[in-house]
């Protein structure tokens, strides 16, 4: 297991979202884009288009994290549209194996997120379908919020189904992620950090991504290393 690092553009200058991502261009692996619509969480802010250019001028791959209603209408289209990664929500889906299938079909990898209050337990037939599940360590709808400690057990849990299923799914965190929380994170089994304005509230971007990912190795369960 290596530490995979996806900072979220949440908190950057969205008037210059390639600036920014290229500010962490050599220091991450992926740049985690969060699409709201107002509805599934009360904040907007980017679609499609913005996506579509996003994916053709960005160094490194996206991972979209779709926090929106009807993800079986929208989600394959973030796939056409160039995120190597797309991501939607187990309360907002109506058909998940269909939605990761079809995002599947377009080359992108499907992602399942899980907020702090939805159980995996329903999910764990179905992860053979998925390239990755992201369990929310806030609630969702806006960066900068407290790490939630209580979903540190699902995370374990997470982990273990996801190893049981031998699987080589990705397991993500996002939510109130930084140096003071990535150490619980990575012992509790995630390999994929998400972390906004530990990333974009430092004057170094890119120096706060090989902090993170320094602290996140060091964290790593020994069997792992
Ligand atoms: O999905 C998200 C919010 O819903 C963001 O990815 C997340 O909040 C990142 O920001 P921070 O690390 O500041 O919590
Ligand atoms: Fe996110």
């Amino acid at each position: 297991m290596t530490i995979r690092l996806t900072p979220s553009i949440l908190n950057s200058d969205f008037s210059d979202l390639r600036g920014e991502i290229g500010r962490i261009a050599d220091a991450a692996d992926w740049v985690h884009v969060d699409v709201m619509d107002g509805h599934f969480v009360p904040n907007l802010t980017l679609g499609l288009p913005v996506v579509e250019r996003l994916a053709q001028a960005s160094p490194l791959p996206l991972d979209c994290h779709l926090m929106i209603e009807a993800p079986d209408r929208w989600a394959p289209a973030y796939a056409e549209a160039g995120a190597r990664s797309v991501t939607f929500h187990a309360e907002a889906v109506s058909a998940p194996l269909r939605t990761a299938r079809e995002i599947r079909a377009r080359g992108a990898r499907a992602g399942l997120a899980l907020n702090p209050a939805t159980p995996v337990e329903p999910y764990a037939e179905l992860l053979a379908e998925f390239d990755m599940v992201l369990v929310m360590t806030i609630e969702p709808g806006f960066g900068g919020q407290p790490f939630l400690d209580s979903v540190l057990p699902k995370l374990r849990r997470t982990r273990e189904l996801i190893d049981a299923s031998g699987g080589e799914l990705w397991l993500q965190v996002d939510g109130g992620v930084g140096l003071q929380t990535i150490e619980r994170v990575v012992e509790a089994g995630a390999d994929t950090i998400v972390a906004g304005s530990a990333v974009y509230g430092s004057a170094d971007p890119a120096a706060a991504c090989r902090e993170l990912r320094a602290a996140g190795e060091a964290a790593r369960p020994t069997a792992a290393r």
